[in-house]
């Protein structure tokens, strides 16, 4: 961008550039500026303007409004115009807008101090999303439209029919006969998040920020998609009304409400400026905690008569305004790409950025996941990215500004050696064993090969290893981590046990009584729970949780090390991915050997011992088949297959003649199947995988993993969250699996019902945004009652 001196030529090009960004921003719902840099261009232009208005041209953007409605949707006229709002920035210019506003009104200039007759304002967030209009005639939804440039919007009416909370009908009475609704039509936080998570998982493209998102979501041609999409209405103010209003903006809202439309929560009245300004502060400091983005707060001359009084100039009322929080994305570049080396040796790209301030704060690194999301961005060095900094997140690189990439820019390439220790780094492999046959496909994560024996990945292990979720040892921080790795004293977990009082003392930092108390925490480290154990080892993609199943269900370290695969992916939870990394960490002779150690230096594991078969999935001799998806077998051949033989010998050794017995078991069953077992390595791997099932003392065709089929939830996925009152989350779960459904841990695409609680958290919010059926504690009682189930 060149600056041009003549003020008259800046202004033209400001225009154009403007232009061009309103046009990406309005109409295409696919901005690649952040606002920030927007409002410089468009403040740039109305301070020229400001100083030269002979400069102003009618069509100039600051005498317009948002952008040119679809042609692809109808089009709406405003009756009254659908305005923009001015902006403050800074305290002074709020001191300002009500100085012009009590001038504007004729009210006393006040005392020497500018204080003068408080005038009241209406206090809102000022939500992120997108002003629509509402025609309610006879408390009827007649029509629904976009902004558009305030005089012309776009006709979005089946869309804002599909947005949960816009009434179709006016509660109570006394309505307008024709009553014009406005407000902010948005997503919050969550379902924002989400709708990216999902575009992410499917390699699409994700959505800037919650205003694009909003603004995308409800500008689909078909009213499927919005519906599907998690969008929320806030009403703020009225257009054109036929009939009778209370007097205030505060008034009507409250009115608003009574009728059945939502307003802001945070709603308030400020007599003054100074109010004014504490409720800009008191909401600048909830940004973060609130469920949904804004940028600002609006306040409003709450007077309806001052209002109309006071009027309007080119885009905005006199009555209005904006005072905007800090940007939390700006503009900068990308300097370079660094690799760095995590606990499990992935290799993970992280921008250097040229620094640049975000909200108050100072950013010079981002984060960018994984080569797949470097590529789904088009990243290259040297480019102009958009960074984002909300809350106490990392930053994170949004997009690339679009046509400002330099000629020089270079592709952001993975290291071939890892930077730290050399060794080859390699791209992970995602193993899909299905139709009998195994695929591979590249995953998105590399590896540095060299695991502990590179210094990085060493360093996270042992900070994993004593966190506190994990052995627990205090006193163990990072920095003393590495010191012992770098000094040699450490080269594996099990090392932590030989350290002795002299080599500890001689650390930097350390005196005698630190040194007692380290190595007292790591003597009263040797008793961990199993679950704990596992879980400390850091075996990827093993968290928490996971370890603890393990742990409750398989009982014993040994069980755990020695699971097939094919067998871990029985337990609830546990897929063909992470069942190999188990598999493939205990089968490592390195981790062998450090888990040796372990045990030989004293570590005692608690709560090892017996099996607990209730965790484990019910196996049917039908399911066991249809798992091993043999070609031309699915789930009803194996039914089929399965009562026809009583054993899996019997169906292994099963000649022509027999399979030909089998009603209905088609031509190609039988040849898949044939063909399957022909492989004597396959019969015997399948054999032991029906060994180890039942050893682990999995229900082996246990009449209830039979039953099911034909019971009124067999085949579903429920889900259970928060608490319960007439009985234990557990006794639910007894009793939804005596109706046949399977009860799952976590909520999908998948999940048929989640029963929610009070205190229900984070699994029914994405419930809710995966449109799943959602039941409280009566819906579950009078749903077991159907079912002859009176708890
Ligand atoms: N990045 C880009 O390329 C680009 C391009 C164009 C515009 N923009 C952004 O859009 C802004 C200008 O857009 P604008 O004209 O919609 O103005 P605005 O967003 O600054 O303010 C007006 C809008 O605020 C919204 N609003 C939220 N809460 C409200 C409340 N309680 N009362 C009244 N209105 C409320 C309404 O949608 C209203 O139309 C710029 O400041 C810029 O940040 C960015």
């Amino acid at each position: 961008m060149t600056q041009t001196q003549d003020p008259a030529a800046r202004a033209i090009e400001l225009r154009e550039q403007i232009d061009l960004h309103n046009h990406r921003y309005y109409v295409l719902d696919e901005p690649s500026i952040p606002d920030a840099e927007y409002d410089r261009l468009f403040n740039e232009l109305k301070a020229i303007e400001e100083a030269q208005p002979d400069l102003i041209t009618p069509d100039s953007p600051t005498q317009r409004v948002g952008g040119a409605a679809l042609s692809a949707f109808g089009t709406v006229a405003h009756e009254v115009p659908m305005l923009s709002l001015g902006n403050a920035f800074d305290e002074q210019s709020m001191r300002d807008f009500d100085r012009r506003v009590r001038e504007g009104l004729d009210l006393p200039a006040g005392d020497l101090f500018g204080a003068g007759e408080a005038v009241e304002y209406c206090c809102e967030p000022k939500l992120d999303g997108l002003a629509v209009s509402l025609l309610y005639e006879n408390g009827q939804l007649v029509r629904g439209a976009t902004r558009g440039d305030g005089s012309t919007g776009e006709d979005i009416s089946s869309n804002v029919r599909t947005i949960r909370n816009v009434p179709l009908k006016l509660r109570g009475q006394g309505w307008p006969a024709v009553l014009e609704v406005r407000g902010e039509v948005f997503i919050n936080k969550a379902g924002f998040e989400a709708l990216n998570e999902r575009a992410r998982e499917a390699g699409s493209k994700t959505f800037a920020n919650p205003r694009n998102a909003a603004a995308g979501s409800l500008r689909q041609l078909d009213p499927n998609i919005t519906r599907a999409r998690p969008l929320e209405f806030c009403c703020y103010g009225i257009g054109r009304v036929d009939g009778e209003l209370p007097d205030s903006q505060v008034g009507i809202l409250h009115q608003l409400r009574e009728w059945g439309l939502s307003i802001s929560k945070e709603l308030k009245l400020a007599a003054g400026v100074d109010e004014c300004l504490e409720y800009y502060r008191d909401i600048g400091e909830r940004r973060a905690a609130l469920g949904y983005e804004i940028d600002g707060v609006v306040f409003k001359v709450n007077k309806l008569a001052y209002q109309r009084e006071l009027g309007f100039r080119a885009r905005e009322p006199r009555w209005a305004i904006a005072h905007k929080f800090p940007a939390m994305e700006e503009i900068t570049e990308l300097l370079d790409v660094e690799f760095q080396v995590g606990r499990t040796g992935a290799v993970t790209p992280v921008a250097r950025l040229r620094p640049v301030l975000v909200a108050g704060v100072t950013v010079s690194n981002a984060t960018l996941h994984n080569m797949d999301e470097v590529a789904r961005l088009g990243l290259m060095i040297g480019d102009s990215v958009i960074i984002r900094r909300a809350g106490d997140v990392i930053p994170q690189v949004m997009q690339v500004v679009a046509d400002m990439r330099p000629a020089d820019a270079r592709p952001v390439k993975i290291p071939e050696q890892c930077p730290v220790c050399g060794s080859d780094v390699e791209r992970t492999q995602l193993i899909k064993r299905g139709r009998g046959r195994e695929t591979v496909s590249e995953g998105a994560v590399y590896r540095c090969v060299g695991r502990l024996t590179c210094q990085a990945q060493l360093k996270q292990a042992i900070i994993h290893f004593v966190s506190r979720r994990a052995l627990d040892i205090d006193g163990l921080g990072e920095k003393i981590v590495e010191q012992l790795v770098d000094t040699g004293l450490v080269s594996s977990p099990a090392d932590l046990y030989l350290l002795t009082y002299e080599q500890v003392l001689a650390l930097e930092g350390f005196a005698e009584i630190s040194t007692k108390n380290l190595l007292g925490s790591i003597q009263d480290s040797k008793q961990p729970t199993l679950a704990r154990f596992i879980y400390a080892l850091g075996i990827p993609d093993v968290g928490e949780e996971t370890a603890k199943l393990l742990a409750r269900s398989l009982g014993s370290l040994q069980r755990i090390s020695q699971a097939l695969p094919e067998v871990l992916v029985y337990l609830p939870d546990v897929g063909m991915e992470v069942a190999h990394e188990i598999h493939a960490f205990f089968d490592d002779e390195h981790n062998q050997t450090v888990i040796r150690q372990l045990l030989e230096r004293g570590l005692v594991l608690q709560e090892e011992g017996e099996l607990n078969p209730e965790l484990a999935a019910s196996v049917s001799l039908a399911e066991f088949i249809t798992r091993l998806e043999i070609p031309g077998v699915a789930k009803t051949g194996a039914e089929r297959l399965a009562a026809s033989f009583t054993s899996l010998e019997a169906i292994m050794q099963a000649d022509w003649l027999e399979l030909k017995r089998v009603e209905r078991f088609t031509e190609k069953a039988q040849t898949g199947l044939r063909d399957y077992f022909a492989d004597a390595q396959r019969r015997e791997r399948v054999l032991q995988i029906e060994q180890q099932l039942k050893a682990f003392g999995m229900h082996w065709d246990s009449p209830r993993a039979a039953q099911s089929e034909g019971m009124p939830l067999s085949g579903q996925t429920w889900v259970l969250t928060g608490g319960l009152e007439a009985f234990s989350r557990d006794v639910a779960k007894d009793y939804l699996e005596s109706l046949g459904a399977k009860v799952a841990g976590s909520v999908s695409a998948k999940t048929h019902c989640v029963v929610a609680g009070p205190g229900a958290g984070s699994k029914l919010a994405k419930a809710e945004q995966l449109n799943v059926p959602v039941l409280d504690e009566q819906g579950l009682l009078d749903l077991l009652k159907d079912h002859g189930i009176e708890p």
